[in-house]
């Protein structure tokens, strides 16, 4: 980063388990990436349900900011439902343990959310800087889509959503067609990819490229980085849970690639177009990216909506050297 460069600030949207379920481990080691890169001032943490439920996920991001010793960083708890007041919430606890930090049973957090909610923050945050802060949005994308709904102005206000969500062209994690994240609320992510926001979606696409083996989780065990430290411990459930699922010895790293496309995007090329979302059937969460190649006779759902950008690749060595630098140099 050049000298005279303020640091882009960020806002964290997040669902962070720490060991069970072994899905929201990646959340974790996200969020101390982010605490760690110079070219990012991260301004806010607001919380979301997917691997845990919303009040264990603010629980989680209070404890990892006391972990970081940045209790000066507020806490903003999000919806507790879906976008269309949703209550049967799809939970992901068997990927990261049952308290989303890999079954470790740390001792409750001394610190309290702030009194406003996640899209009170969100939106005056964005008025409080109109094109100044990006929101990394590593969970189902409620908040966000109740933002776009309150306040007319935040799509244009917020300088850019990075999203990790989305299978593009190929399977989905939840079930063939769907990614986590935007299975955790369609409806939600329809409307904020079609919000006119500037939008990055990383889906697993890409962030499947980007792979933690043993030999690093060695490193970092063997490393005196408080966040090496912390995070190798809380890895065994994710560990166990891609070798279950996917047959793999490494783990997929989603959220730090996420937060380092956000931080550096020279690290993922991508294309423009429109996403929709299906919001119902047995495709429910399926991304659908019209990459405008063809001129349609016919009007149809992706005609005149705004387009975003979606990842395509990813500079996986480069993503790996700079999660493990500020992993270990903590
Ligand atoms: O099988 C799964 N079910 C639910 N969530 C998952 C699964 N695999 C990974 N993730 C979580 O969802 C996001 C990426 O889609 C990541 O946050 C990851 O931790």
């Amino acid at each position: 980063m050049a000298p005279d460069m303020e640091p882009k600030k960020i806002i964290i949207d997040t669902d962070p388990g720490i060991e069970f379920p072994p899905v929201s481990v990646d959340d974790a080691m996200a969020i101390f990436v982010a605490l760690n890169s110079p070219e990012v001032e991260v301004i806010g943490l607001t919380t979301i349900y997917g691997n845990v439920y919303t009040t264990l996920a603010t629980r989680n991001a209070l404890h990892l900011l006391e972990v970081a010793g940045r209790t000066d960083i507020p806490v903003a708890e999000g919806s507790h439902l879906t976008l269309t007041k949703g209550t049967k919430l799809r939970i992901a606890d068997f990927v990261h343990g049952a308290d989303g930090l890999g079954n470790q049973n740390f001792p409750p957090p001394k610190g309290k959310p702030i009194e406003e909610s996640a899209v009170a923050f969100l939106v005056r945050q964005a008025k409080l800087n109109p094109g100044k802060v990006t929101v990394v949005a590593l969970g189902p994308l409620t908040n966000i889509a109740l933002a776009v709904q309150m306040d007319p102005e935040f799509a244009k206000n917020i300088a850019q959503i990075v999203i990790l969500g989305g299978a593009f062209a190929v399977n989905g994690n939840v079930n063939p067609a769907a990614e986590a994240n935007i299975f955790g609320d369609p409806d939600a992510a329809d409307v904020v990819f079609t919000s006119g926001a500037d939008i990055l979606a990383v889906g697993i696409n890409v962030t499947h490229q980007v792979i933690l083996t043993s030999s690093d989780r060695e490193i970092l065990a063997n490393s005196n980085g408080k966040y090496a430290q912390y995070l190798h411990k809380i890895l065994d459930v994710y560990f166990s849970y891609h070798l279950e699922s996917y047959n793999t010895k490494g783990v997929y790293l989603h959220d730090p690639t996420v937060v380092l496309a956000a931080v550096d995007p020279s690290l993922v090329t991508c294309i423009e177009g429109v996403v929709r979302v299906q919001t119902s059937g047995i495709t429910r969460g399926l991304t659908v990216l019209f990459n405008k190649q063809k001129r349609f006779g016919e009007i149809h759902e992706w005609s005149n909506k705004p387009t975003v950008k979606v990842a395509v690749t990813v500079d996986a060595p480069r993503v790996m050297k700079l999660v493990m630098d500020r992993l270990l140099d903590s």
